[in-house]
């Protein structure tokens, strides 16, 4: 498989130790949640690395005055977790991100065609075409969901290249759907798995994330 866009598995191990926590059937939904809070902390942490706006100034120091880096307070930073696995990932996110405005966008997969519905899309008609786009998504395995998610932000004036997906597992199907779509598209993910089953499930993944982390087996 050929991929231009770029795929990072930071080589952390924080990132490695919740991802087995993550993995692990024995895991109950309280702790899995809390593993992919923590995935979404430090995958968030990595994505941010040159894609937060910032900005040069001075401050006063006790001492004299020096130069100083912030964050761009101008530029937005928009969180957009897909209902309703994303939203563990979010947790972490906002950790990171505590002033990124949240729009929930609720897709679902039909089990047996795996055609991806969008329920939920609270999307305004443009969105600021410098907004900096994190989407949380633990699972890209066919990749229908992550696909229709980037259709309804780049209909409204996203650039590819602003936007940074954070997943737990990603599925060569998926990687290869938005490689071909958006070339200038950046991806965090814990680990890439070897493909699906013929469910759509991928193998050896962590199972249905939805229902581990809100126990809705
Ligand atoms: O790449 P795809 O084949 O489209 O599958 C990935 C999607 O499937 C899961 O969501 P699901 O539809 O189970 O919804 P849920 O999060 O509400 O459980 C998962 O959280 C992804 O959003
Ligand atoms: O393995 C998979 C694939 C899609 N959605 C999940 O929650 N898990
Ligand atoms: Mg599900």
């Amino acid at each position: 498989m050929t991929l231009q866009l770029r795929v990072y598995v930071p080589p952390h191990p924080l990132i490695k130790h919740w991802l087995g926590v993550a993995r692990d059937a024995g895991t109950p939904p309280a702790l899995f949640k809390s593993a992919i809070k923590e995935l979404g902390r430090w995958l968030t942490y990595e994505a941010a690395r040159e894609w937060l706006p910032t900005m040069e100034t001075t401050v006063q120091s006790p001492l004299s005055e020096c130069p100083a880096t912030f964050i761009n307070p101008e530029v937005p930073v928009v969180a957009v977790p897909i209902l309703r696995a994303g939203l563990g990932l979010l947790e972490g996110a906002q950790t990171v991100l505590p002033n990124a405005s949240i729009y929930h966008l609720g897709i679902v997969r039909d089990e047996k065609t795996l055609e991806p519905t969008c329920y939920l899309n609270p999307f305004p008609e443009k969105f600021d075409p410098l907004s900096r786009v994190l989407i949380t998504d633990p699972m890209l395995a066919t990749g229908g969901t992550i696909m229709k998610a980037m259709e309804e932000l780049t209909f409204r004036g996203i650039d590819a290249s602003l936007v940074r997906i954070i997943s737990v597992v990603a599925a060569p199907p998926a990687l290869q759907k938005l490689s071909v779509a958006y070339p200038s598209l950046n991806i965090y993910t814990a680990i890439i798995d070897e493909g699906l089953n013929s469910q759509g499930y991928i193998v050896p993944g962590l199972g249905d994330a939805g229902d581990r982390t809100f126990g809705t087996f």
